[in-house]
């Protein structure tokens, strides 16, 4: 069905009257309420970390405005779609304060937005300089300069995944901080964090990215800078720049590069060695769950609530361990895992594990930045995938959810046995209404006519150009080769991987045959009336004896394989700490 913007509106409303009207009814509708989980007084912060993880010049103290480009997609619903989780994204972007958003969700404007021509669409290949055409980009110049006559626009969030090079290029033409589609997750990460390893985990995913963005810039007096604004060139090497044909003899500038990377390279390797130390915590904690259950002499299984982000994990863990888990309608609003007990029909004691939600396009680096919290669903029993059943790119979610299993190895085993809950089915679908969103209102055959219009003038001028995007190409090359040279387990891939976006970011196909093999949910739930929860307790049971069964027949092996699995933590003392405990 085509879902409009303003459904979407209405329907974030719709579920506001059920999740955020006054704090009253939430407490009357127990145990499925939805209580804010109270400041914490013997959280550690971590003083100063937020200053250095910026990647772009804000005030923490406010929410910034932001301007939404979207990319046509087809078809429309899946545009719709995509629209609608990228305006999430965008107002989700907001700092929490002792376990708090200030601001309620529903009361947010939503963000400006334009829609623009896909340069994907169109050629399959985006420019190498600015991403889109010269028109579009000229185009949404125009849109800027209309909301910076209302109130200016803090940054432009492209939904899409620039190089450095498309970044910086934009920032400098559009005189505004440019932030792409993991740019912004990674600052909703960073902005959400609440405990301390989330900030740590958070904060190494936004240094690896800034890692990938370091690109040499020509300020506006000329002088090369790492600043916000100015030229965007490429460094080799050699430290040999080009840009529209003014190259430089380098050495300062390979310098200054090199400097940065030490820098951040220095910073990893601090916050590594502090995530350490929280995972030893956690390693300690699971080792004494284990030994705890084995004096019982029953085993305490443990359950991973997984799924896309806003599908409703916390609610539904929340609804099943009759406890308050911090809910919001914010994408990213839990980053940490927690454990909450849990009675079976049968009697049987088990841990749910509430964690971070998944979500389209993000680079497998940026997840295993959050390794340590992810350890808790490779090491579950059993696992619970929550599914929106109210998402019209349904298959898209359940695709993704299925590629980060497996790229964090979860055995096939566990995807076979997982549970697929279809959360919201309370909700009820409205009236199919037309789109509504700024369009850049241009026609296929106009996008063609600027395409070949464009063609003709690059032919025409090509020279400055040509050599930008050449010389872009074959420096970053090299470019790449220094950046190995200098931290050889990168973990965020940068454009420097010459790879097209399309081959990056796409679920693969072996993810969606997974997916597609499920042909339909196990059980079907509203987490917030509580319809169908008892059904989905006994289904556990009788999943986690048949677990039992075929481990005592010996078809499943125990859980000691972890060093084996496609994807390892790299604290390895760590797990001989826990394991000899
Ligand atoms: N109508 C309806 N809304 C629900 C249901 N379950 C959850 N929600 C709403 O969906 C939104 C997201 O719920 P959460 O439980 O925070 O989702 P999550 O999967 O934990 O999200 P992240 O932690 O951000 O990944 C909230 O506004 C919930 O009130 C449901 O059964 N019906
Ligand atoms: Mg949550």
């Amino acid at each position: 069905m085509l879902r409009t913007l303003s459904l979407a509106r209405d329907r974030l409303r719709s579920n506001a009257q059920v999740t955020s009207s006054p704090s009253t009814i939430r407490v009357l509708s127990s145990p499925f309420s939805l209580k804010r989980h109270a400041p914490k007084a013997t959280e550690e912060e971590a003083p100063g970390l937020k200053e250095s993880v910026l990647l772009y010049p804000k005030d923490p103290s406010s929410t910034p405005k932001l301007f939404l480009v979207q990319p046509r997609l087809t078809p429309p619903k899946f545009l719709q779609a995509k629209l609608n989780e990228a305006l999430c994204l965008a107002n989700s972007l907001e700092e929490q304060r002792y376990g708090y958003f200030e601001s309620d969700f529903f009361d947010k404007e939503l963000p400006s937005h334009v829609v623009v021509q896909n340069p994907i669409a169109r050629s399959s290949k985006p420019r190498v300089d600015t991403y889109f055409g010269r028109g579009t980009v000229d185009n949404i110049q125009c849109h800027l300069n209309a909301e910076d006559s209302k109130e200016e626009v803090d940054a432009v969030f492209i939904n899409a995944i620039l190089s450095a090079i498309q970044q910086r290029n934009l920032e400098r033409i559009w005189g505004k901080p440019v932030l792409d589609r993991v740019g912004l997750i990674i600052e909703i990460f960073n902005a959400h964090a609440h405990t301390k390893e989330a900030k740590l985990q958070a904060e190494l995913a936004a240094l690896m990215y800034k890692k990938s963005r370091l690109v040499r810039v020509r300020g506006t007096d000329g002088r090369q800078t790492f600043g916000q604004f100015g030229e965007a060139e490429v460094v080799s090497a050699r430290g040999r720049a080009a840009s529209k044909g003014t190259g430089f003899v380098g050495g300062a500038g390979e310098t200054e590069l090199q400097l940065q990377r030490r820098r951040i390279a220095d910073r990893r390797l601090r916050l590594l060695s502090q995530i350490k130390e929280a995972q030893r915590t956690r390693l300690l904690q699971r080792a004494a769950r284990k030994r705890q259950s084995g004096l019982e002499g029953k085993s305490l299984a443990t359950i991973a609530v997984v799924g896309y982000t806003n599908a409703g994990k916390s609610t539904l863990t929340s609804a099943l361990t009759r406890t308050a888990l911090y809910c919001n309608e914010r994408l990213f609003a839990t980053l940490d895992p927690t454990l909450k007990n849990a009675i079976l029909p049968s009697g049987r004691k088990v841990l749910f594990s509430d964690t971070v939600g998944f979500i389209s396009d993000l680079p497998i680096q940026l997840v295993e930045a959050f390794q340590s919290t992810l350890e808790e669903v490779v090491e579950a029993d059993l696992l619970l995938h929550v599914v929106d059943s109210t998402a019209p790119n349904i298959e898209e979610h359940r695709s993704t959810v299925f590629h980060v299993l497996n790229q964090i190895g979860v055995p096939e085993e566990k995807l076979k046995n997982m549970i697929e809950v279809w959360n919201k089915i309370d909700y009820e679908e409205e009236e199919e209404e037309d789109m509504h969103y700024l369009d850049d209102g241009k026609g296929e055959e106009e996008e063609e006519e600027e395409e070949e219009e464009e063609e003709a003038e690059l032919s025409e001028d090509s020279i400055a150009e040509e050599t930008l995007e050449a010389s872009s190409e074959a420096t970053v090359d090299e470019d790449q080769i220094q950046n190995q040279e200098d931290d050889s387990d990168e973990w965020l891939l940068s454009e420097d991987e010459n790879v097209s976006d399309s081959e990056l970011w796409k679920v693969p196909e072996e993810a969606k045959e997974d997916a597609a093999q499920k042909s339909g949910p196990d059980v079907r739930v509203s987490a917030l009336t509580g319809v169908g929860l008892k059904e989905l307790m006994y289904l556990i049971d009788e999943k986690l004896s048949g677990e039992d069964e075929k481990r005592k027949s010996g078809t499943i092996v125990e859980r000691n394989d972890f060093q084996s699995r496609k994807w390892r933590p790299s604290f390895k003392d760590g797990e001989e700490f826990a394991a000899g405990q």
